[in-house]
This record gives C-alpha cells, structure tokens and sequence, in this order.
C-alpha cells in the first residue's frame, strides 16, 4: 500500500463544489492494483478520516473513496471538509489541538441508517443521517450540526458535562454556541443565530431546528420561569437549551461585546472551569469568572455575562 496526500474535489449536499484533502492509495485486489482516492486527510496534524455506513449502523463502517479525485457523495463531501473547518477554528482560535487537544482522529461516518433525520457524537465520532428529504436533507450539509457535535466531542474530553437535565441542557447549549460561533468564523455571510437551517426543512424557507436569538420561535423557553420539567429527551436537554442559549445571544450582542470576545469566555469556561455535574448557576459563575480572568474584574464583558443570566432568570 503506498499512500500520498492529493488534492480532490466533490458536490456538496447543496449543490456546492468543495476541494478536498484526499489520500492516494495503490492497493491490491486479489492479483491486480488499484488506485483509490479515500476520504483521509493527513494535512493537518490531526487525521481527517470519514466513513460510509452504507445505510446501516454498524460503525464507522468503510472509508468512502473513489477511482478518480472527484468524490461522488455529497454527504461524505461535506462531512469531510466541514470536519477540517472545525479542527481550524479550535486551533486558530484557542490553540487546542482537535478534539483531545492531543490531535486523535477525527472520524465522521455518513449515511447512517435509513430516512435518520439526526446527528450524533457516540463517545469517539461523528455519526450522521441522511434526513428523510423532508425533515431534513443528509445533517453534514449543515456546519452548525457538524460543529454542533465535534463541539460534544471537545466537551467530553474538558467538562465532559453529564447529558441528563441542567448540564444535559448545558452541553447541549455549548454545542449550540459553538455551532454558531464556527458558523461566523467560516461563513460570515450565511451567519446566523439558528441551528440546522442550512439542511432543515428544504420545502420551508427560513426555519430551523432551534434559534438562540429567540428560543421560543421553535416552542423552546427562553427563561427559567419556561424550564420544562420532563423526563423525555433527558430531561428535555434539547428544549432546555434554550435558557443558556439566549443567555449566549445576549451577551455577544450587549454593547460593547463581540462574538470573538465571547467564545473566549465560552472556550476558557469549558476547558478550566465547567464539571460534570454544572448546572445553569455554575456555568453562569464559570462565564463570570472566565470574563473576569480575560477582561478584568467589573469589566463590561464580566457585566454583560451577569446580565444576561439574569435576563433569562437565572441569579
Ligand atoms: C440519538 C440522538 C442523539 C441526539 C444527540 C445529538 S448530540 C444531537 O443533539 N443532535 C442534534 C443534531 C442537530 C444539531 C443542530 C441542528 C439540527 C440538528 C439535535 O439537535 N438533535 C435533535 C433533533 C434531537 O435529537 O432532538
Ligand atoms: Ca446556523
Ligand atoms: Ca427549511
Ligand atoms: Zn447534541
């Protein structure tokens, strides 16, 4: 097997041309070679490699390649090149080198299962549906989801906040910030404060899964007063979110704050301050206190933070 790093290129799932890291591979088949071009980007130090599960479960399922350096499934296309695009953000941002801060291997696998109108983190990769066409298109279309879940696998090795109620919610939040915060720095003009939009609904324009600007747009709370005590969903982690997710959309829109300002404080609270068992009142002092080491004691950023907690009734 002989591999060396080239440069391909495949149609994303909106239609969309993207260039892409790709691994030349001779191998050999019974008694002849062939060469293929697999979805494994060694050109950061953190490998890039996505996975195909061919519509059933069992992961990660195989390397996706092809015969030529165009990749013909829009899916793997943007779940490859998107996987990238996050890697970069945390490592221009913060410095932090992947999803361990150790450079492990960033695993995708696409098209799980049938009509799986949902994404997940499963402990060690990123597993996405193809949507059913009408709930949604296939979820790596979207680079708020797929930041959504790397951001749950950066949790998992920093706060690693356990997924059932308050800090179920709160994890689900972080994801959803950063989610956004990845959007602004790699698509300032498809910017939003929305989840999923890219991919959700194709016959519904302007709608998504989830808003942070304004939670209860989806029937999410937006205040604690509104905190729905279930025991579906975890606790109703992904209703929930929406307290801590306006908290967020407050902040990095008070006078005087930025989104760059913001996911400073959101990256120093997960990694030096958050804990398993966080609940809204922790993370509110985490973000406080995170503002107060970056800004300064008082400062307007340390204020916006308190400010904005309490907004959402959280004191
Ligand atoms: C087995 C189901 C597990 C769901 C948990 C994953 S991390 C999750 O939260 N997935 C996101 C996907 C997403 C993200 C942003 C925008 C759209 C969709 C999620 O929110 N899933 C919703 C549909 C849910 O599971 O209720
Ligand atoms: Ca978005
Ligand atoms: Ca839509
Ligand atoms: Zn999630």
């Amino acid at each position: 097997i002989r591999t060396v790093s080239v440069t391909g290129s495949g149609i994303g799932v909106l239609g969309d041309t993207k260039t892409l890291n790709l691994d030349k591979v001779t191998v050999k088949i019974r008694n002849k070679t062939e060469t293929q071009y697999q979805t494994n980007d060694l050109t950061r130090s953190a490998v890039i490699t996505t996975y195909t599960a061919n519509n059933a479960t069992r992961l990660p399922g195989s390397i996706v390649y092809s015969l030529s350096q165009i990749i013909n499934d829009p899916a793997a296309v943007d779940a490859h090149y998107y996987a990238g695009v996050v890697y970069d953000y945390y490592k221009t941002k913060f410095g932090r080198n992947g999803i361990d801060n150790g450079n492990m291997t960033i695993k995708s696998t696409v098209h799980y299962s049938r009509n799986y109108v949902n994404a997940f983190w499963n402990g060690s990769q990123m597993v996405y549906g193809d949507g059913d066409g009408v709930n949604s298109l296939a979820l790596s279309g979207g680079l708020d989801i797929i930041a959504h879940e790397m951001t749950h696998g950066v949790d998992e090795y920093e706060a690693d906040l356990i997924y059932k109620d308050q800090s179920g919610a709160l994890n689900e939040s972080f994801s959803d910030c950063f989610g956004t915060f990845i959007e602004y720095f790699a698509q300032k003009n498809k910017f939003d404060w929305e989840m999923g939009e890219d991919v959700w609904t194709p016959k519904i324009a302007n709608d998504a899964l989830r808003s942070l600007q304004d939670p209860t747009k989806y029937g999410d709370p937006a205040h604690m007063n509104d905190y729905n005590y279930t025991t579906s969903d975890n606790g109703g982690v992904h209703t929930n979110c929406g307290i801590p997710n306006k908290a967020c959309y407050l902040i990095a829109t008070s006078s005087g704050m930025t989104i760059e300002k913001t996911e400073q404080i959101y990256y120093r609270a997960l990694v030096n301050y958050l804990t398993q068992s966080s609940d809204f009142k922790a993370a509110k002092e985490a973000l406080i206190q995170s503002a107060v080491d970056l800004y300064g004691v008082n400062s307007v950023e340390a204020n916006a933070v308190k400010a904005a907690f309490e907004a959402v009734g959280i004191y």
